[in-house]
This record gives C-alpha cells, sequence and structure tokens, in this order.
C-alpha cells in the first residue's frame, strides 16, 4: 500500500463530500489530489465558500477522463447521487482508479454490472451503504438474532433532504437478515392496507418503513418479535463524522482488492 494514497473526491460541497475533503486533508497517508464538482470547474477548491481552511489549491474538474488523466489519483470517493456515482464508478473502472462508493440508491443489476467490470479490469471497488462502524455492528447484531427471530421490520429514519428510499443501510440490513431467516410471510395471512404503502416495503417478506424529517441525519432500528418479546437493535448517526473512519479504512483496503466488495462488514477483522 502506498504511504501517500492519491485521493479525488466527487461531490465536496455536499454534507458528506465536505466531511470527505477535511478527513482526507486531514490524513497523513492520503493526498487529495482533486475534486469533481458541476459547479467552479476549473477554479480551486480552497477559493469555493467554506473551503478557506485549505493549505493548497485543489483543482475542479467535472470531466473524469481529464481529472483522471491530469492528477492520477489511486482512489475516488464518490459522494453524489444514485446516477451520478453510478456513472463516475464505471469511469473510474475504466480509468484504472478504485472506487470507494457511498453514494446509495444503485440497483441491483447496476451493482451486478460493477460486480463484473471489477472482475474484467481486476481492479478492487469498496460499495458501503454505512460506512459507520456502529451501524455496521447493527446490521452484524441483526443478522445473528434473525436466526433467533423469524419476525422483523425495519425502521429507517434520515434527513429530508435524502433521495434515494429505502436507504441503502436498510436494503443491506434486510439483505444480511435474509441469509440467517427462515423464509415467512409476517403478519395476519389476510391483512389488507386500506391505505396504500401502510405496510411498508418488502424485502422478502421483511417490512422496511422510511421515515423523512428534517432534524435527523441517520438512524436505524431493527425489531425483533416473538411470544411475549421484542427485541430493539438501533443506531444513531448524529454527526457525519460518524462516517470518516470507515472512510479512511476504505481508502486503504481498497489499493489491496481487485474485487467488488459490498458492505464495510466485510473487510472489517
Ligand atoms: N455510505 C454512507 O455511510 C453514507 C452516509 C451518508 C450519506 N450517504 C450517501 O452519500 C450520498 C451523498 O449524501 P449527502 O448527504 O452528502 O448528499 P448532498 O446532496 O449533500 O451531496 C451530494 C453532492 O453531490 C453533488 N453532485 C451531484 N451531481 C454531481 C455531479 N454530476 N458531479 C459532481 N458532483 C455532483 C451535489 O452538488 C452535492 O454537493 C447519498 O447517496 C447518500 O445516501 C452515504
Ligand atoms: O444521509 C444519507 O443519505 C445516508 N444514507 C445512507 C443510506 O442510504 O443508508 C447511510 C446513512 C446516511
Amino acid at each position: 500500500m502506498p504511504n501517500n494514497i492519491k485521493v479525488v473526491i466527487a461531490g465536496p460541497r455536499g454534507r458528506m463530500g465536505r466531511e470527505a475533503v477535511k478527513m482526507v486533508t486531514d490524513h497523513d497517508g492520503m493526498q487529495l489530489v482533486s475534486v469533481i464538482d458541476y459547479k467552479n470547474v476549473g477554479q480551486s477548491l480552497d477559493q469555493v465558500e467554506g473551503f478557506g481552511y485549505l493549505p493548497e489549491s485543489i483543482s475542479i474538474y467535472n470531466d473524469l477522463d481529464i481529472c483522471f488523466n491530469e492528477t492520477s489519483p489511486d482512489v475516488l470517493i464518490d459522494l453524489t447521487t444514485p446516477e451520478t456515482g453510478y456513472r463516475h464508478t464505471k469511469t473510474a473502472l475504466l480509468n484504472n482508479v478504485r472506487p470507494v462508493v457511498g453514494t446509495t440508491g444503485f440497483t441491483s443489476s447496476q451493482l451486478d454490472e460493477l460486480t463484473n467490470l471489477a472482475e474484467e479490469r481486476n481492479i478492487g471497488v469498496i460499495i458501503a451503504p454505512n460506512f459507520a462502524i456502529g451501524a455496521v455492528l447493527m446490521m452484524k447484531f441483526s443478522q445473528m438474532a434473525a436466526k433467533y427471530f423469524e419476525d422483523v421490520e425495519i425502521i429507517e429514519m434520515h434527513h429530508d433532504q435524502k433521495l434515494d428510499a429505502p436507504s441503502g443501510t436498510a436494503i443491506k440490513t434486510a439483505q444480511m437478515i435474509r441469509e440467517n431467516r427462515t423464509s415467512k410471510k409476517q403478519g395476519h395471512p389476510a391483512e389488507e392496507e386500506t391505505l396504500e404503502g401502510a405496510r411498508g416495503a418488502d424485502l422478502d417478506g421483511i417490512k422496511i418503513h422510511s421515515v423523512r424529517l428534517p432534524g435527523l441525519i441517520a438512524h436505524q432500528q431493527v425489531l425483533f418479535g416473538s411470544g411475549g418479546q421484542l427485541l430493539t437493535i438501533r443506531h444513531d448517526s448524529n454527526d457525519r463524522a460518524s462516517f470518516m473512519s470507515g472512510v479512511s479504512i476504505c481508502v486503504e483496503t481498497v489499493m489491496n482488492l481487485n474485487t467488488l466488495v459490498y458492505g464495510l462488514e466485510n473487510i472489517l477483522d
């Protein structure tokens, strides 16, 4: 692993992007070489509002091919939107740049396509729906509990600027639970929704409910019920700094991978 990993960040002005710019510029083993944005192209990031603290100029690009060619990054951190993040990840792979993707909302066929492309190109990619270590533990504990409780519902709660629903974390949690759960149609066999959507989204019988409110950041509870008992496993991110140690681990780890890894739990000890 190079001790100075050259990083490009897509979405630097976003809520997560701003934290990631701080994390990378403060990290001794990483160097921020450029950023990707559709605004302020050709300017330097330290001239953009909120980035005056940067000690040196960081070029802003919109065209990924030109950015990769001129600044030779090792790793792309993508924190944008589902459509853009997917396009960026593909372009990075085609340019031998290793993507660390926090962007959520990719479809399963997009994930399959990126998995195949990473294998073809023999390049590492990490797609992590949640970089917070506590959230990963919540998912793992839920997977453990699913062996003993077959009735489970997920309630995820996020800020009201979030584009995708359900959250990437809720989908990943349900997929992990599914691996340990005896398949079951929950609720009353004759239950009917008198208001569409009342019972939430359904992933193989696991119900997912999405709450969007100002004041929230990222929260999830997984409820398991059986005769006479309820188990609640809950995680709260109250600050986006909670995601940054996970981003840092992914940037270091992706340098040694040559396939796509989906989920931070797959690279933690
Ligand atoms: N994996 C995790 O732990 C984690 C945590 C928080 C958020 N997220 C995900 O990260 C993504 C970003 O979240 P956010 O809250 O920072 O969103 P945000 O809306 O604050 O930021 C997104 C940024 O992407 C930029 N963008 C959009 N299109 C672009 C393009 N074509 N080129 C360059 N930049 C572009 C926007 O200008 C914006 O600044 C979302 O998908 C969210 O679900 C993941
Ligand atoms: O703020 C968001 O958007 C978040 N998205 C991720 C998800 O979809 O699971 C993780 C938590 C924050």
